[in-house]
């Protein structure tokens, strides 16, 4: 534990893994997050039980790695700590049915605070309510574990019945492989509200927005999708590797002068005090609860608009250059190399 910053972060050290001693956690859903936790809990010596529906196309996967499956009641029965992880917008009706199990002083444990910030789940006081959230796609939890290296969470508490709530929450964390890099502490709200604003306006939405126009700018002008595929696109990881390694300033200092010229006289032009202004609007969304009232009624209508836009993301002309260019990676599958990478699975 560190008192250098403005929030408290702990590590391995800290945490009393004692604490998920005699404890059988039941992991609902075996999906991204699902088979991270999963697999990362069982290796670090916790017994674990996996939720899922009948005839569920994860139960496969999951009895392949060893792993014994039951429904989400079954599961929710015997396990002391219940860990949901199936999508956000299924969470309410899969809560309906591990509701009766809850017993006083389990603990119901979430990755994502939306359903709980948003009173869709309404859990009874006698039972611990936590979040480990990591910061991470759950493909990267497990691949960061397996390669002994560790992915940042939060931890948050909104029930607090037994008073273990935050030393069971961290020796979860530990477990998953968190505590390796650090778990910082938190509220639900904060969670919620970060979490939300990031992926929308950095790391999904903003971030594949401009890698769009970026090509489309560069193809419109004549230029070959395959030179604006790995401008725009390929590269991009390789400039925020640099940033994730050393920060800014390593990848300002491996860019040429030229680019970091470049790079800082434009930038603000692209991002400019517009889209700070449109940032602002959609962290207002975010608060006052009108993008998950949004989102909600979205699902209860069957999902007609994300239906279309998913399918238009899809469609672009990158995705169709890019996979043809990695195909011809000298490492891709289709030179007949293996990929360690556990496959990610599409959502539907
Ligand atoms: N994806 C991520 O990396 C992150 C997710 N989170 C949070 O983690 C939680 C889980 O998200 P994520 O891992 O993306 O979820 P996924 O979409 O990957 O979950 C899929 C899993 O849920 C099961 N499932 C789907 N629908 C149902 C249903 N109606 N009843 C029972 N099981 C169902 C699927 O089983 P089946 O085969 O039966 O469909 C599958 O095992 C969410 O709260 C999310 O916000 C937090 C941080 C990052
Ligand atoms: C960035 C998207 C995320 O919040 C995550 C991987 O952390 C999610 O909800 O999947
Ligand atoms: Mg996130
Ligand atoms: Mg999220």
């Amino acid at each position: 534990m560190t008192d250098e910053f403005t929030t408290q972060i702990y590590y391995e050290d800290d945490v009393d893994e004692s604490y998920l001693e005699n404890t059988t956690v039941a992991v609902l859903g075996y999906g991204s997050q699902g088979h991270a936790h999963a697999l990362n809990m069982k290796e670090s010596g916790v017994d674990v039980l996996v939720g899922l529906r009948e005839n569920s196309s994860s139960r496969k996967a999951a009895e392949e790695e060893g792993l014994e499956v039951g429904t989400p009641a079954e599961v929710a029965a015997q396990a002391e700590i219940i860990s949901v992880l199936v999508p956000d917008t299924v969470q309410p009706a899969v809560y309906e049915e591990i509701e009766p199990h809850l017993e006083e002083g389990d603990t119901l444990q979430f990755a994502h605070g939306l359903n709980i910030h948003y009173n869709q789940i309404t859990p009874p006081e006698h039972v611990d309510v936590t979040m480990v959230a990591p910061k991470s796609p759950g493909h990267l939890v497990r691949r960061n574990y397996v390669n002994d290296e560790g992915t940042p969470g939060l931890l948050a508490v909104y029930q607090d019945t037994t008073g273990d709530a935050v030393q069971r929450g961290l020796a979860y964390a530990k477990a998953i492989g968190c505590a390796r890099a650090g778990v910082l502490e938190t509220t639900f709200q904060e969670e919620v509200e970060t979490d939300l604003f990031g992926e929308q306006v950095v790391l999904c939405g903003g971030v594949t927005s401009l890698v769009k126009h970026g090509y489309e700018t560069l193809v419109d002008a004549g230029y070959s999708p395959e030179a604006a595929y790995f401008e725009c696109m390929n590269e991009l990881k390789l400039i925020v590797d640099l940033m994730y390694e050393g920060g800014l300033s390593e990848m300002w200092d491996s860019v040429s002068d030229t680019a970091e010229y470049g790079g800082l006289t434009r930038g603000d032009r692209v991002i400019d005090d517009n889209a700070r202004e449109n940032m602002e609007e959609i962290l207002e969304e975010v608060q006052s609860g009108e993008f998950a009232r949004e989102w909600i009624l979205e699902n209860q209508a069957g999902r007609p608009s994300y239906t279309q836009i998913r399918q238009a993301e899809k469609d672009h002309d990158i995705e169709e250059v890019g996979e043809r260019l990695r195909d011809l990676y000298s490492w891709s599958e289709s030179d007949g190399e293996e990929d360690e990478t556990p496959e990610v699975p599409a959502d539907d």
